[in-house]
């Protein structure tokens, strides 16, 4: 297979640019080579999803992103800043593939911890929680705990907490893989929702191929370890996406070639 065109960057300054990335784990029992040569630009406003066997790097691509792990060769920039930078400058939001919710916090607390830790008045976080339930669709449940709340409402909550900052960035590793199919189409939707109205650039790592065609503007294929980019796919669907669109041949076309890119990973 040809090497993969990166995604091209749209605007002058991609929010994040990765090149010839490279990350090795040392194990244990032995080197673990994780990602290899991985570039990539990610405009802003796009919303890019990563697919991949299970072990191919996703989430360690998404958390050398966040500089919660530094890999061992090429670059990496977010926002123009090194990773490390933007973390301090809380340049993202980072949603989980568990909630992660403090069971002794209401929604609203919880939502709360990170601006109480950056020192934010009463009154500041309280706007803020009332702006971001708002946009998950949870108003009304800010004064209940985690244990309250079916779990797609608090995956909505931890999206609430990621984006308490107001973060241009949304980093995700596969925030819907544990709920069942219809809760997840109905957070699916929400999410474009969200994205288009906020117009934040959105990193999603999943397994689904139907998500990931269904959520992206692009969609990056990767192949079983060493994680290497093998396709990127630039969907042409509109941005207005009811979810039956999934049953057009357009939609259907893209998934196929996502399935063929996984499928060549194999091969390769
Ligand atoms: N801290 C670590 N030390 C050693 N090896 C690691 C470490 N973190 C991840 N790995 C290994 O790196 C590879 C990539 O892991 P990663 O979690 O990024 O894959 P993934 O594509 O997100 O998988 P999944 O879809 O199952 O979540 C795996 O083989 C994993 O075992």
């Amino acid at each position: 297979m040809s090497e993969p065109a990166p995604i091209l960057a749209e605007s002058a300054a991609p929010v994040i640019r990765a090149q010839h990335l490279d990350l090795t784990f040392q194990a244990a029992d032995g080197p673990v080579h994780a990602l290899k040569d991985v570039s990539l630009d990610i405009p802003k406003g796009s919303f890019v999803s990563f697919i991949g066997p299970s072990g191919c790097g996703k989430t360690t691509l998404l958390r050398c992103i966040a500089a919660l792990e530094h890999p061992t060769g090429g670059s990496l920039s977010v926002n123009g800043m090194t990773p490390n930078e933007a973390r301090r400058k809380r340049a993202y939001g980072y949603v989980f593939q568990a909630a992660g919710l403090y069971p002794w916090r209401t929604i609203g607390r919880n939502i709360a911890l990170p601006l109480e830790i950056m020192g934010y008045s009463k009154t500041q976080q309280k706007e803020r929680i009332a702006k971001v339930l708002d946009l998950v669709e949870l108003s009304g449940f800010e004064n209940k705990f985690p244990w309250q709340l079916s779990g797609g409402m608090q995956q909505r909550a931890s999206i609430a907490r990621a984006l308490a900052f107001d973060a241009d960035l949304l980093l995700m590793d596969e925030p819907f893989g544990a709920l069942d199919e219809i809760v997840r189409d109905r957070l699916n939707e929400e999410l474009l929702g969200l994205w288009r109205r906020t117009e934040k650039t959105i990193a999603f790592v999943t397994h689904s191929i139907p998500e990931a065609v269904y959520l992206s503007t692009h969609i990056v294929v990767m192949s079983p370890r060493p994680g290497r980019i093998t396709d990127v796919i630039e969907s042409p669907l509109p941005w207005e996406r009811p979810l039956d669109i999934r049953d057009t041949p357009e939609f259907i076309e893209i998934a196929h070639r996502v399935r063929e890119g996984l499928r060549a990973g194999y091969q390769e």
